[in-house]
């Protein structure tokens, strides 16, 4: 087969774009990547030669090497692992195969700041490409382990590659950088200097479990590089805390989690007994765009023994938890361990337990000693973590005492259920909370007029999984979790509340009217009654205790199930002057049918204030128009 050129995909062209004029100041990270990629095809080699008895492959000495050519201004990043074959280099290298990519390249051009930028190339790890930030062509020879052929990929990184089938090929994969001039004053570095190199795999890459060594080349400073290995390869995870520094533990977190900052908490966790694991797990600092995602990846890494068995491994973690990442090395599971057999696997189950309850006091620790870290934790992921309120009952109280809530009272930022039953007066005896989709149509809910005039503290639930854990939860010590657009609320007695005598005569001076606008209303509500939590609106609408919310049902029926709808409750305010002005009218009518336009808008007010959409919005339009045009 002959040379082939061929096109990179749109989303690659565009990323190599940056890359070539590249948004990273520090683009020493280049070489992080690329030893990252070779260590990966270090560790599939040495688990199919474990699974695969068939394949022949030499796992004898797995290394990664370096090697400089200072004439040639070259820098190769060689590993003897898995390889590539010619279809795969044309599909991993020539696409980016993230669905996520071309948000991320919308987000990207949105992003103001080189900061900005730089942060979100790092959630998606462009890996491979960031050889272009230092190089004006890549060349990369690979042959995967068990083919005989080999494939040599080249591209200056402008739009094309070539692909060529290569005879005499090493197995695994070599990457020759043509490194571009030197340019200091850009942070484009000499990496053909050899203490820079080293200085590089220091400080990044120690911790890869395979051997960097470095081959060639004589620095300026007149070292050569000889053969050496440069690296300590420790598992960071089998040492003390007292052993690693910081930065170590973040390059660690770097090269497993796919990012580029920092990580919010390292959790280091060593558990000994019949079964003995060691385990070190990080919460990013960010979130990652897809965590809502149905198919985002999560799960830990799974080492056994030091050897690497799995990315990705959902058993070890509960769902709620997927933001974590890290690592577990388990002393006595198989080698051979598949994700079926782990997933019904006792031991993993008490690991699951264990790493969670682990994971849940560090949250509490940050809660109570760095408030600001916790909030960046709660920011990013209390959303997901809340979920854990309805699937993980055995969690429930922990999780319950590291929820924290914006409230209708707290401009100084969040509380927790505690804080908000030790300030709740004596007369009060539940917990009021309200759910919509922004704290802005919360603000502005009806609902909300009765509490906010007599000062009652609320809790402004806003994200969508709120609708569903409240419901699961109930309460907390023993305070029952009410919501304000449900059932019938009874907010006590106020000085210049009417007497219950008035109170009957109101009922009754209503009750006709409520009866005749039910029957004309009832495809829609259930019942009509008079209100004690509106003071400005005229009317809204409220459930029953047990019945769905609107946005519940949306969420169902957007799931696919198919839920009945459900009628509510249309409650009028009877200090209103459209409500008693229409009560009058009703009262002096024998035949009240014209003002069944005015019934039917005041339930159309209703479902807009809070922030619905009226059933028929032309009819709407056309009875307010015809309303407005009355009063000219
Ligand atoms: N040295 C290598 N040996 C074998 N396969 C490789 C090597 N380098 C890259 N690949 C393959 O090419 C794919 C794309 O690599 P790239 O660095 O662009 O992204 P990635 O490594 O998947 O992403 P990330 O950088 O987020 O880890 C890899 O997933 C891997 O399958």
């Amino acid at each position: 087969m002959p040379t082939e050129t061929f096109e990179f995909q749109v989303e690659a062209r565009q990323l190599l774009q940056l890359m070539i004029h590249s948004v990273y100041s520090n683009k020493d990270v280049f070489l992080r990547e690329l030893v990252s990629n070779a260590s990966d095809a270090l560790d599939k080699l040495r688990l199919a030669a474990l699974r695969d008895d068939t394949l022949d492959a030499d796992v004898s000495d797995l290394h990664i090497e370096l090697e400089i050519d200072q004439d040639a201004r070259t820098l190769t990043v060689r590993d003897n692992g898995i390889g590539m074959s010619y279809d795969e280099v044309g599909q991993l290298i020539g696409t980016i195969a993230n669905s996520g990519t071309a948000e991320f390249l919308r987000e990207l051009r949105e992003a103001q700041d080189a900061a900005g930028a730089e942060g979100l190339i790092g959630q998606f790890g462009v890996g491979f490409y960031s050889g272009f930030m230092v190089a004006d062509e890549v060349t990369l020879l690979t042959r995967r382990a068990g083919e005989r052929q080999g494939t040599r990929w080249t591209s200056r990184g402008e739009g094309t590659y070539t692909l060529e089938p290569v005879d005499d090929a090493p197995r695994g994969t070599s990457v020759t950088l043509h490194l571009k001039p030197a340019d200091p004053d850009n942070q484009l570095h000499d990496y053909a200097s050899v203490w820079k190199i080293k200085e590089i795999v220091k400080r990044y890459s120690d911790f890869i479990t395979w051997p960097i060594r470095l081959v060639g080349g004589t620095g300026d400073e007149g070292e050569t590089a000889g053969s050496q290995t440069l690296n300590s390869m420790k598992a960071l995870w089998a040492r003390s805390r007292e052993e690693v520094s910081e930065e170590e533990y973040h390059e660690l977190y770097k090269h497993i989690g796919h990012d580029w900052r920092e990580p919010l908490e390292t959790i280091q966790l060593q558990a000994e007994g019949t079964f003995e694991y060691q385990a070190l797990l990080f919460v990013p600092s960010h979130a990652p765009h897809d965590l809502f995602n149905q198919n985002y990846r999560h799960g830990l890494q799974l080492y056994v023994k030091r050897v690497f068995i799995m990315d990705d491994c959902e058993a070890l973690l509960p769902s709620y938890l997927r933001f974590v990442k890290g690592v577990v090395d388990a002393q006595d599971l198989s080698l051979n361990v598949s994700r079926e057999i782990l997933q019904q696997d006792r031991h993993i189950r008490m690991m699951q337990r264990r790493l969670t309850k682990k994971v849940l006091s560090s949250v509490k620790n940050m809660m109570t000693e760095d408030t600001e870290r916790y909030a960046t934790l709660w920011r990013e992921f209390g959303a997901v973590l809340k979920e854990g309120l309805v699937t993980d009952p055995d969690n429930r109280d922990a999780l319950l005492a590291v929820t924290s809530f914006t409230t209708t009272q707290g401009d100084d930022g969040t509380v927790t259920l505690r804080q908000y039953v030790e300030r709740m007066p004596e007369e009060q005896d539940d917990i009021y909370y309200i759910t919509g989709e922004s704290r802005e149509s919360i603000d502005n809910s009806p609902h909300m007029e009765a509490f906010r005039e007599r000062g009652i503290e609320v809790l402004l639930l806003t994200d969508p999984v709120d609708e569903v854990w409240v419901d699961a939860v109930g309460e907390y010590e023993g305070k029952r979790l009410r919501s304000v657009a449900k059932g019938e609320i009874d907010l006590g007695a106020r000085e210049d509340d009417r007497s219950e005598d008035e109170k009957e005569q109101q009922a009754e001076a209503y009750a006709g009217l409520l009866g005749w606008m039910r029957e004309r209303l009832q495809e829609d509500v259930k019942e009509v009654r008079l209100s004690t939590r509106l003071t400005v609106s005229p009317a809204c609408l409220v459930a029953d205790a047990n019945d769905l919310t609107p946005a519940l049902e949306n969420m169902y029926r957007a799931m696919g199930q198919e839920v009945p709808r459900t009628r509510r409750i249309l409650e009028l305010n009877p200090d209103h002057a459209l409500v008693k002005g229409l009560n009058e009218a009703y009262g002096h009518r024998e035949d009240p049918s014209d003002l069944t336009d005015t019934a039917e808008l005041l339930y159309s007010l209703a479902v807009l204030a809070e922030g619905g959409r009226p059933k028929d919005p032309a009819r709407f339009v056309q009875l307010m128009a015809d309303r407005l045009e009355r009063t000219l």
